[in-house]
């Protein structure tokens, strides 16, 4: 199944959710479209009855039948663009709605390869064009095929002979349709990536406004800003041009058919006038007349024409219109069904719920790698008995943190397990084992809402009390006291209006505030001073005593009471011990632990 295919069957998938919005929508459109040939045929009728047999109390009945069928059609495309909108907001809203929810609950894999602009250009651009290609479809699509079916098949009852003249444009018509498709397609998908580039340049320039100022490369971001717009631009370019030719051309095709109509129906309405008139002449009776009459094309019928030619090819002309979004829309509605379509989301509730938990932790031969070049972690051993607090340390990069995301499931192990209370974590439910971890990551990430908001993501119903005890702890409650608004203060994007060491002591005092049997502390100090972190160590001494604690730490000074502490390098655990033990058999530990205490001097 080619890719449009595939995407035009997810599209009529989703479709069928809302039977009767469609069903709504295709109605009026269709009655509407009928209600169009009431006034051509009213024409015809006025023409070669009313006005030659000087019918004049005909006049106001058929007039009021023409009014009534306008006004009713009114009505319909009234109720149809009600429908309509609220038709296209709900699409909208629930398309929207299932990307955010399949992209909350895709894998962290994932996101190492998307970017974030990427996933707003989806959000905000092609959810749109989706709907519109659904929509459309049905709004002007549907109708306008109908409409050309329909009025093809009334002019065939009238005259078949001229309609099959004004026919004859339709198979190129047809044929320059699907010419336009085929060479847009991949160019829109181009587009469409080119859009995507776009916005993850921008994301990106944004997020790292910092940077780009510090480093002066304002010029140079510039630059690579136009060259990514300019390749957007091209690539539009390159469609605009197309749809420039296309349009026209077709638009031609249709003259082509009323210069058609006009050429031959002039000729033969004159042929059958002078045939009428040799049959009066030739004194020919009257049924024989009425017959002739019948067949012949009077002017009546050709008028009856010229307004069915409008309305046949008036909706071809749509038609070119629906091609083009169909065409354009497609390639977006593909990234949206690409990822509604992706295996392996998150099924955060299954597997078997937590009840009691002790806080054993046993990492036995965990291998994993996040890329298939190079492992990062290999044959890792740890345990961690309940309530012990166990340190890992090691140089950047030697996989510590890796650990802690084996442990909460970001990622699982590509061979050996991880148990927690002797059960394997791939048995446990998602929510259940998070629910039980607390965990502060290297990179505190606060959200664009009140401190109240972020420190409640720990525990949603916290009472005032305990929001402040838990900033308390943390050494974070005299700045907040002293920010306008204090609870309710807000922090800006990723935290931006506070500083490094108070994001991370909101982050804490998050972690606190959540409670949880098991806390993970990745470098959880590393920004704040010396005499703050003195005091929070001090809370966390006090926090760890009942639970499974386990560190990640730059400063040794803050990790040499822990019950086991683990020395890594490049993926392995080189040996694990209490800081005594290590200093014995570890050289490599033993070097940690000076370089480590020669840095913290300096510090001071
Ligand atoms: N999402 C990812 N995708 C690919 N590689 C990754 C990813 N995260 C980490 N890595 C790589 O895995 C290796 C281990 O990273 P990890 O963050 O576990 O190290 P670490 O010991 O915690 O380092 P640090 O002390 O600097 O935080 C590094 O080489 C890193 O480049």
């Amino acid at each position: 199944m080619s890719a449009a295919t595939s995407t035009t069957s997810q599209m009529i998938r989703f479709m069928r959710r809302y039977p009767w919005r469609v069903a709504a929508g295709a109605f009026m459109a269709i009655a509407g479209t009928l209600l169009g040939f009431v006034f051509p045929a009213i024409t015809q009728k006025f023409i070669d009855k009313i006005i030659p047999q000087r019918k004049t109390e005909l006049i106001l009945g058929t007039a009021a039948i023409a009014l009534g069928a306008f006004a009713l059609r009114q009505v319909f495309y009234s109720l149809r663009t009600l429908a309509n909108n609220a038709f296209e907001l709900r699409m909208t809203y629930d398309l929207r709605s299932e990307l955010h929810r399949k992209i909350q609950h895709l894998p962290l894999k994932w996101f190492d390869r998307q970017s974030s602009g990427d996933i707003l250009t989806r959000m905000a651009d092609d959810v749109p064009a989706t709907q519109r290609v659904i929509l459309e479809g049905i709004d002007q699509g549907l109708p306008s095929i109908l409409q050309v079916i329909l009025t093809g098949g009334v002019m065939f009852t009238i005259h078949p002979k001229l309609a099959l003249v004004v026919l004859i444009p339709v198979p190129f018509i047809i044929a320059g349709g699907w010419i336009y498709a085929k060479w847009v397609s991949p160019r829109a998908t181009k587009a469409r990536e080119a859009a995507s580039g776009l916005s993850t340049l921008l994301h990106d320039n944004i997020a790292g406004i910092r940077q780009i100022k510090s480093y002066t490369l304002e010029q140079e971001k510039q630059e690579d800003f136009d060259e990514s717009s300019g390749a957007y631009r091209d690539q539009q370019t390159k469609l605009q041009r197309a749809w420039s030719i296309y349009g026209p051309g077709m638009g031609f095709l249709g003259d082509l058919g009323v210069v058609l109509l006009m050429g031959f129906g002039a000729y033969w309405c004159i042929q059958d006038m002078l045939a009428l008139d040799s049959l009066r002449a030739s004194g020919a009776n009257a049924t024989a007349l009425a017959s002739f009459e019948a067949n012949a094309l009077t002017i009546g019928k050709l008028s009856q024409f010229l307004l069915l030619m409008g309305m046949f090819y008036e909706p071809i002309g749509r038609l070119h219109g629906v091609n083009q979004t169909f065409v354009n829309g497609l390639a977006s509605a593909k990234r949206i069904f690409d990822i509604l379509s992706l295996d392996g989301a998150e099924k955060l509730h299954e597997g078997d719920e937590l009840k009691e938990v002790k806080g054993e932790i046993r990492f036995e031969d965990v291998s994993f790698r996040y890329d298939e070049h190079r492992p990062t972690v290999e044959h890792i051993h740890l345990a961690v008995q309940p309530q012990q607090t166990v340190a890992i340390v090691g140089a950047t990069g030697a996989g510590k943190s890796t650990l802690f995301q084996l442990l909460t499931r970001f990622y699982d192990p590509d061979s050996g397990d991880i148990l927690l209370d002797g059960k394997s974590i791939r048995s446990l439910s998602k929510v259940s084992l998070r629910d039980s971890i607390g965990y502060v990551t290297q990179e505190s990430y606060l959200f664009n809402q009140t401190i109240r908001e972020n420190l409640k993501l720990g525990k949603p119903d916290a009472t005032e009390e305990e929001l402040w005890r838990a900033l308390r702890l943390a050494c974070a409650a005299d700045f907040v006291e002293k920010l306008d608004g204090k609870l309710d203060a807000t922090v800006g994007e990723r935290g931006s209006r506070l500083s490094g060491g108070e994001k991370q002591r909101i982050s804490i005092a998050r972690a606190f505030l959540k409670d949880a049997p098991i806390l993970l502390l990745d470098e959880a100090t590393s920004a704040v001073d010396t005499k703050s972190e003195r005091l929070i160590q001090q809370a966390i001494d006090e926090l760890r005593k009942d639970r499974t604690c386990l560190v990640i730490a730059h400063r040794l000074s803050t990790i040499l009471h822990a019950d086991q502490i683990y020395a890594m390098r490049a993926g392995q655990v080189v040996d694990h011990g209490t800081h005594e033990e290590l200093m014995q058999k570890c050289p490599y530990y033993a070097e940690l632990v000076a370089l480590s205490f020669q840095e913290e001097k300096l510090a001071e």
